[in-house]
Parts: C-alpha cells; sequence; structure tokens
C-alpha cells in the first residue's frame, strides 16, 4: 500500500467539495497515529484538534437534524427520517467528514465501498470518493444487468431481496458496507452476505444511525461503527 500513488486522496484535498474549506483550524487534516498513513497519502501537515474530538462535535449538530415520524410506513414503527442532513450543504459536509474520520482510524484503507439502496447511496458513493475507494451498490432484486447473486433478507418492516453484479467485487479486495440505518440488522447482513460470496474481504459495517433496541448488530460478523445512535427504549 505504502507506495501506491493514492489519486483520490490527493484530488479530495486539493477540490474539497463546496461547502468544505482546505485543511485550516476549522476543518483539520486527520492527526491521529492511526490515521497517519491517511494524513500522509492526503499530503496535509498535522495540527488542529484530535480526530476523537473532532468526531465529538460533528455528531451532535448531526443528530439533533433528524426527524422521527410515528406510525411510518407502518403502525407502530418510529421512523427515523436522516434527509434533514442531506438538504443543508454543511450538515452533508459534516457529515462526510465524521464517515471519513472514523473510517480513517478505525479501519484499513478499504478498496470498495458497497452502498445499499436507496439510502446507503445518498453518501456511499461520496465517501467512496474521499476514500480513493470503488463504490459498488446493492440493488434490490430485478434492477442491476448481468449476472447477480442473490440473497434474501427480513428488515424492521417486511421483507426483500438484495442482490449485486457477480464481478462488483473481485475475491480479496477489502469491503466496507455502508448504509443509512442498522434496525433489525437484516438488510445489512445480506449485504455482507453477498460480498463474501463475491470473495471479498469484509472489514466491517459503517452506519449513520443504529436503533440499538432492536440489537442489529448481533446478526453482523465484521466490525460496526455507529455515527449515531436513537430509539433508545
Ligand atoms: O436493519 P433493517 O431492519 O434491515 O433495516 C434497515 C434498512 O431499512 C431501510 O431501507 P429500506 O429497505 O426501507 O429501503 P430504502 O432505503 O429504499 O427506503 C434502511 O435504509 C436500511 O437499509
Ligand atoms: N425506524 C426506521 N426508520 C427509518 N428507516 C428504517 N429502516 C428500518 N427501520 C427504520
Amino acid at each position: 500500500m505504502s507506495g501506491e500513488p493514492a489519486p483520490a486522496y490527493t484530488s479530495t484535498a486539493e477540490h474539497p467539495p463546496p461547502a468544505a474549506k482546505p485543511a485550516t483550524s476549522e476543518h483539520p487534516p486527520l492527526t491521529s497515529s492511526s490515521s497517519d498513513h491517511h494524513a500522509a497519502q492526503r499530503g496535509l501537515a498535522a495540527a488542529g484538534p484530535s480526530p476523537t474530538a473532532e468526531l465529538a462535535s460533528l455528531t451532535l449538530n448531526l443528530k439533533a437534524a433528524l426527524r422521527q415520524f410515528p406510525d411510518f410506513p407502518s403502525p407502530g414503527i418510529l421512523f427515523e427520517d436522516i434527509l434533514p442532513i442531506f438538504a443543508n450543504p454543511q450538515l452533508h459536509e459534516e457529515l462526510l467528514r465524521a464517515l471519513e474520520l472514523h473510517v480513517a482510524q478505525a479501519y484499513e484503507k478499504p478498496d470498495v465501498i458497497v452502498g445499499l439502496e436507496a439510502r446507503g447511496f445518498l453518501f456511499g458513493p461520496s465517501l467512496a470518493l474521499r476514500l480513493g475507494a470503488a463504490f459498488v451498490p446493492v440493488r434490490k432484486q430485478g434492477k442491476l444487468p448481468g449476472p447477480c447473486e442473490t440473497a434474501g433478507y427480513q428488515k424492521e418492516y417486511g421483507e426483500d431481496f438484495f442482490q449485486m453484479q457477480k464481478d462488483g467485487v473481485r475475491p480479496g479486495q477489502k469491503v466496507l458496507v455502508v448504509d443509512d440505518i442498522i434496525a433489525t440488522g437484516g438488510s445489512a447482513a445480506a449485504a455482507g452476505s453477498l460480498v463474501k460470496k463475491l470473495g471479498g474481504t469484509l472489514l466491517g459495517y459503517v452506519f449513520m444511525l443504529e436503533l440499538d433496541f432492536l440489537k442489529g448488530r448481533a446478526k453482523l460478523d465484521a466490525p460496526v461503527y455507529t455515527l449515531l445512535s436513537s430509539q433508545e427504549k
């Protein structure tokens, strides 16, 4: 890895997204020792608050933006609406920064970010670009052309089938699965099983939000990171 060029890391630093600023005291580079290799790849100086302190302040803003809708899409479900984060460019930027910080601290650099339809598509590709990784979708059955692997699953309010294209992940590639929410964990577990069927090495799972009381992470057999938690019962 160390000898490889890292074009996306460099280009992210040189071409930050519109709401982002270059590395400054407000948007500092990654500085912890565990993320030094990422910081070095990005060509950024070490300065500013620790990634842990920065993450803590970012998550406060993000949590405050969530909205809840009772009895949607069916009676008894308290629906967590993440869309206000994407409607606000500053929060959108803060979300990506928080996820990027966490991945750099906690995981090896992934080759592939696998995002789940549909809300995993809202930030999966942007995160992949920041990390210099490929983005590959998991889609609901019947949406992807060509040879696919299929896995059935149950989620908090229904059941479905997920698919991935057979050439989406090459054997041995390091994969992070990302999605907006983990509830019962059924969707994420199905996605992880597809990655493994394709021969990928599952580094772990990254979610914006976890509904802790449903204990979905117990279904997952790789490290799980959630930025925010909710509906503690
Ligand atoms: O942990 P689980 O109980 O499996 O539930 C979590 C999944 O449910 C939601 O997706 P949904 O299937 O509603 O699809 P959408 O993103 O297309 O709205 C959410 O985006 C997760 O993918
Ligand atoms: N309670 C919930 N809110 C939003 N998305 C979900 N996906 C599964 N459960 C959910």
